[in-house]
């Protein structure tokens, strides 16, 4: 506590009637304040017609301002930055982990921002529940995906001894709060089964926010974009593919393309697959909307198995066929004209790029003859990625449990992939 005690005597004052000392005693001290504001309430969904207040946002480079003294406890309310804007916020504060306070990842945004979402999964049947919950996040209130990508196999980085991973990423747009997009997607993930037990261990899905716009923050559950996103090949390379352009924002962002290429676990990036949404015939149930405005609550392992995969479960934006998908165009993060994907014309024509020749993986035989590449130009190849009965093999000849089925020769490059919308 900071206080002080002031004491004026006046005895010599200029009063014409005696007396012998007059004081005036003045104390000060911090402890005394104004009345406690209530916090503003927590921005609900959907209401997206809330603006936020914009908070100031420091010139790159610019030393921060000095935080002015509070005068109450009403907490700021969040700001989130448009889609194309800068954004800079500061480390969390101990309020950030404190208090459930509403903070800039509540803040419903103006109006629709850019996200990228990246999904992996090694239990299971990594290769059926992420085409579930490709469905399931694009059921999303709130969620339009624009973009699928390839459909990643991947070397599991950090944790204990694992299978190999399924990694891809999808794009959107949202009008959901960040923090409310976190919620729906833990939603999903806990549909799928998803227990967190292990740091960085097995799981039957994980669902991570990439980026959501250019929005730069962290607070205690909630951190964007994503912190160990620019060194993770399984996240970039995907996203590579159907946004070679993207830049990833933050600390060690950059071009995502260049990020991809120089990860740590680049060459852990063992192929990737370009018509893996595609489902096998008699599976067409339709998974109820995800919700979203409330956290998701304890994981529920008797969900995980439904089967919803089902590409006209895209709800209003696709169909059954994903090249429907291809000629709806390419969002504004995608890249363009790739109609009649995993077709081994296409690669033909785009080329195979840094992973074309073959040296992991199946043999050309295990792949489906409608997909596979010409071997003998060491091309690239886009698999089919179709039933789970397919034998694994790896170059070791031991087929692996975790990422299912998908195996062909080469890490590939493909043409880009799925449009949705
Ligand atoms: N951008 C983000 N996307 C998803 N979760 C995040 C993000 N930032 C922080 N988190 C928090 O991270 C917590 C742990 O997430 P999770 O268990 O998926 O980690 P992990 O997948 O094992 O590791 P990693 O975070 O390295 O991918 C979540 O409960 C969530 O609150
Ligand atoms: N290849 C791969 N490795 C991982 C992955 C992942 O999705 N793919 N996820 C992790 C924790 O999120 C840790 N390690």
């Amino acid at each position: 506590m900071v206080a002080v005690d002031v004491v004026v005597h006046k005895p010599q004052a200029p009063i014409t009637v005696p007396f012998e000392d007059a004081a005036v005693a003045v104390r000060r001290d911090r402890t005394v304040r104004p009345p406690v504001v209530a916090p503003a309430p927590r921005a609900s969904l959907p209401a997206v017609d809330v603006e936020p207040a914009p908070v100031a946002v420091p010139a790159p480079g610019a030393e921060p301002a000095a935080e002015p003294e509070p005068e109450t406890e009403l907490a700021a309310v969040p700001s989130v930055e448009e889609p194309t804007g800068p954004e800079a916020v500061g480390p969390p504060t101990p309020a950030d982990a404190d208090d459930e306070r509403p903070d800039r990842m509540d803040a419903v945004p103006p109006g629709p921002v850019e996200v990228v979402i990246a999904l992996g999964a090694n239990l299971g049947d990594p290769k059926a529940t992420l085409r579930a919950a490709v469905l399931d996040v694009d059921r999303i209130t709130g969620l339009e995906l624009t973009e699928v990508a390839p459909l990643a196999r991947t070397e599991a980085v950090g944790g204990p001894d694992q299978p190999d991973y399924l990694n891809t990423v999808v794009l959107g747009r949202t009008t959901l709060a960040a923090r409310d997009l976190l919620h729906a997607c833990q939603r999903v993930e806990q549909r799928h089964g998803r227990v967190r037990d292990e740091h960085w261990g097995p799981r039957t899905l994980d669902v991570d926010i990439i980026t959501y716009g250019t929005l730069v923050g962290s607070s205690a559950d909630l951190e964007l974009p994503h912190p160990r996103a620019h060194e993770r090949a399984f996240v970039l390379e995907p996203w590579a593919h159907v946004a070679p352009d993207a830049v990833l924002p933050g600390l060690g962002g950059g071009g995502v393309e260049a990020l991809a290429a120089t990860a740590p676990d680049s060459d852990g990036i063992r192929w990737l697959a370009l018509d893996w949404l595609e489902e096998p015939a008699g599976s067409a149930e339709q998974p109820p909307a995800i919700e979203v405005g409330s956290s998701p609550g304890p994981a529920d392992g008797d969900s995980r198995s439904r089967d919803v995969a089902d590409a006209g479960g895209f709800g209003d934006h696709g169909s059954d066929d994903h090249r429907e998908f291809d000629d709806h165009g390419s969002g504004e993060q995608g890249s363009g004209d790739h109609q009649g994907i995993g077709g081994p014309a296409d690669l033909d024509e785009q080329g195979s790029g840094e992973h074309g020749t073959s040296e992991d993986g199946a043999g050309p035989d295990a792949l489906d003859g409608d997909h596979a590449g010409d071997p003998e130009d060491g091309r690239a190849v886009a698999p089919a990625v179709d039933g789970p009965e397919d034998a694994a093999t790896y170059p070791d000849g031991e087929p692996q449990a975790g990422a299912g089925s998908d195996e062909q020769t080469a890490r590939t490059v493909p043409p880009p992939p799925s449009t949705l919308g």
